[in-house]
């Protein structure tokens, strides 16, 4: 039997409830913590870099808090994004195609939100179609999508396949993403070369084990020259 679709997150900018007094009833649990001015941001690079032992006032550092504020909303764009809409163009005039479509080895880059440190990987993808396709390239906008922002791989990893479930209504989705946690590697326990796997099976490459095989077999098989 199909695994039930869960409803994807519909990946909006969230917005944070923020704990306040108890002297402070009018500003009750749901206060919401707006984005802070980019002249905020700024002042709180400063103050990391003085965290760090550094003096925020010296030559080299002077446009480090503006160009930290703009490389964070590249790390962070995926908040702007809405991954079900992302999906939301599919082609029907498919002569009946309903095998499997994988998209191999999409590069993930995404930050791990215990230590803001970089999950750098890739991603696998497939699904079986139900009468209709989506653009290859869609599958790894929602990679993205999801992969900038904080994140645990775990999340991350369920979120894409339940997102796919969800939009395409297929007939099982696969999603297996294989990263390296720079807070594991350079600080904490510092172990390099370690990768974590995981996993996330629905529908058919849940419940047939002959489809979750040639899954795997996919995308452990050879690779082509990898030109294009
Ligand atoms: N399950 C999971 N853990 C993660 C992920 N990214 C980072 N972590 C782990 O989150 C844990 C946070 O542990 P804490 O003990 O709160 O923090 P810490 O003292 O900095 O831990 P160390 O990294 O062991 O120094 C660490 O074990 C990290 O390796 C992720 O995507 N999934
Ligand atoms: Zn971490």
């Amino acid at each position: 039997m199909a695994a039930a679709p869960v409803r994807a997150d519909p990946g909006r900018t969230p917005t944070v409830n923020i704990h306040t007094p108890a002297s402070d009833p009018a500003a009750d649990e749901t206060a919401t913590l707006a984005r802070p001015t980019q002249a905020e941001a700024e002042e709180a690079v400063r103050t990391l870099l003085r965290w760090a032992g550094d003096d925020p006032r010296r030559e080299g550092l002077l446009d480090t808090p503006k160009r930290v504020a703009s490389a964070y909303r590249e790390w962070f764009c995926g908040y702007e994004d809405d991954p079900v809409e992302l999906l939301a163009r599919s082609f029907e005039e498919v002569e009946g195609y309903d095998e499997m479509v994988v998209l191999r080895d999409i590069r993930l880059e995404s930050m791990c939100e215990h230590h803001m440190c970089p999950i750098i990987g890739k991603a696998h993808v497939a699904y079986l179609p139900n009468g209709r396709v989506v653009g290859i390239s869609k599958l790894a906008r929602v990679v993205e999508a999801y992969g900038k922002r904080l994140q645990i791989q775990e999340k991350m990893t369920a979120q894409i396949a339940n997102t796919l479930l969800d939009v395409l209504q297929p007939k099982g989705v696969a999603v297996v993403i294989e990263a390296v946690h720079q807070c594991m590697t350079t600080r904490g326990v510092h172990k390099s070369g370690v990768s974590m796997v995981t996993s996330r099976m629905l529908g058919a490459f849940r419940d047939d084990p002959s489809t979750r095989r040639e899954f795997m077999s996919i995308i452990q098989g050879p690779r082509g020259s990898g030109e294009g």
